[in-house]
């Protein structure tokens, strides 16, 4: 199993260019079900869960193509309305091909994803929501089994938890709906804004995405798209926090600055300097260790959940006591145990970590269990005294694209070893 070997105590410098997004280039690849013209996107990032989707559609019988950045998918011959446990158990937004396939076939049958190691991660939001539609949703065998006779009908759905993949899902099926739909405490992510766009370039009328509140006019079909993926916020913040830690000065090329306001505020309450252009985002940290910072998780515009554990990183090496609490996933606190193998101090009270912040950190070989969670134990190894080895870095490989290289372009030094 390939594992990353971290040298620490590198100052991260310069310029690094950001990966398309992986929250948005998934349900994006997922809305081309929609259609049977052929769909163009740019600017998909090279993941482990990209690749996930693209199997999946090709298990489907889609005819997928991919060179660089640029994903072709022709769904024109599509053959079944099954997305498969084999492949579903290795990435859970996998349940967004339930809606789009179900609006278009009449059909689908989904494996259940199952929880995971950051929480349970139920979908009753999704099958709630696509029954208001007129599904009929039946489990069988770990299946989720949907069918509708004729096409799905608008309905005004409200959320009791703002879910980003329920609002996606029923964002999608509701594009091809009869009638308006009505989504009530929707998700805000610039995830959902994205897929918003892209299905109207194809069609759609959705109105209001980025608010709690969107209506979807449904259309009788959907058209091709050519559509460029929205830059990677989590990834620019996890090289925003790694470049903090280590003091350094970096440059992120290609990024989107306007969807990381509650990230950039809090390293700017850390002391880093951080100013912005169009598409970049620079932070100086001036050589100095930055202040510890207080932290709660909540849907967006609040602070991303995503972000939480590179903030732990950061807090357990800053000066004072920060308080890091989480409030979307039940189990998100994995990587501490794996800090405090480094030296770290964290109390976790309940849904809180109380960092408390030191100077150093010691290498130690420490295990990934989530893609953020490995993130945060990579950030620490860039500042720890010696080698820290982080093993099952197949997580890291979901959701960051070429990390080692782009860190080490910073003057990082890091190998990837087997
Ligand atoms: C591929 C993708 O985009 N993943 C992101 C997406 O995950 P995902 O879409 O799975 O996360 P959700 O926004 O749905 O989850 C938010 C909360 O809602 C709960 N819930 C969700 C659905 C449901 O039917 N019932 C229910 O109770 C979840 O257990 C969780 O406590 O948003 C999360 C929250 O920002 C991010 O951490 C993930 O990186
Ligand atoms: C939790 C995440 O992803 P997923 O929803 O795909 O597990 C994430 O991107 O941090």
């Amino acid at each position: 199993m390939e594992k990353l070997s971290i040298q620490g105590g590198s100052v991260l410098q310069g310029d690094v260019v950001i990966s398309g997004a992986k929250n948005a280039a998934l349900p994006l690849l997922i809305a081309s079900l929609l259609t049977k013209q052929k769909c163009r996107f740019t600017n998909v990032p090279d993941l482990r869960d990209i690749t996930t989707t693209l199997d999946l559609l090709s298990i489907m019988g889609a005819k997928t193509t991919r060179e660089n950045d640029v994903v072709t998918i022709d769904n024109s011959e599509l053959n079944s309305h099954v997305a498969p446990y084999e492949l579903v158990k290795t990435m859970r937004a996998s349940i967004l091909v339930l809606g789009p396939i179900l609006a278009h076939y009449g059909q689908a049958e989904v494996s259940l994803p199952g929880g995971c190691a950051i929480g349970a991660r139920p979908v009753n939001l999704h099958l709630n929501g696509l029954r208001q539609m007129g599904a009929n949703i039946v489990m069988e065998e770990g299946y989720v089994k949907a069918s509708v006779d004729g096409r799905l009908k608008g309905a005004r759905i409200f959320m009791d938890v703002v879910s980003v993949g329920a609002t996606e899902n029923l964002m999608m099926a509701a594009a091809l709906a009869e009638g308006s739909t009505v989504l009530e405490n929707a998700a805000r992510e610039p995830e959902i804004v994205d897929l918003a766009n892209c299905l109207n370039q194809m069609g759609a009328r959705v109105k209001h995405a980025g608010t709690d509140k969107i209506t979807i006019e449904g259309v009788a079909e959907l058209n091709a798209c050519d559509y460029r993926v929205l830059p990677d916020r989590i990834e620019t913040g996890t090289f925003l926090v790694a470049a903090a830690v280590t003091g350094g000065k970096v440059k992120c090329l290609n990024a989107a600055p306007e969807t990381l306001d509650a990230v950039l505020s809090k390293l700017r309450e850390a002391g880093a300097i951080v100013e912005c252009g169009d598409d970049w985002i620079e932070l100086d940290m001036q050589g100095k260790r930055p202040a510890s910072v207080n932290i709660k998780t909540a849907p967006h515009p609040g602070f991303p959940t995503d972000m939480q554990a590179q903030f732990v990183a950061l807090n357990v090496i800053a000066s004072g006591t920060g308080v890091v609490t989480e409030t979307i996933f039940e189990n998100r606190f994995m990587h501490v145990p794996e800090l405090q193998r480094m030296g770290a101090v964290i109390d976790l009270e309940a849904n809180n970590a109380v960092c408390r912040g030191h100077s150093s950190l010691n290498g130690a070989q420490v295990m990934a269990t989530d893609l953020r969670a490995s993130a945060s134990l990579v950030i620490a190894g860039l500042v720890a005294k010696g080698e820290t080895i982080v093993d099952r870095i197949y997580h890291l490989d979901r959701g960051y694209e070429c990390i080692e290289a782009k860190l080490n372009g910073l003057g990082a030094n890091i190998k990837r070893v087997s």
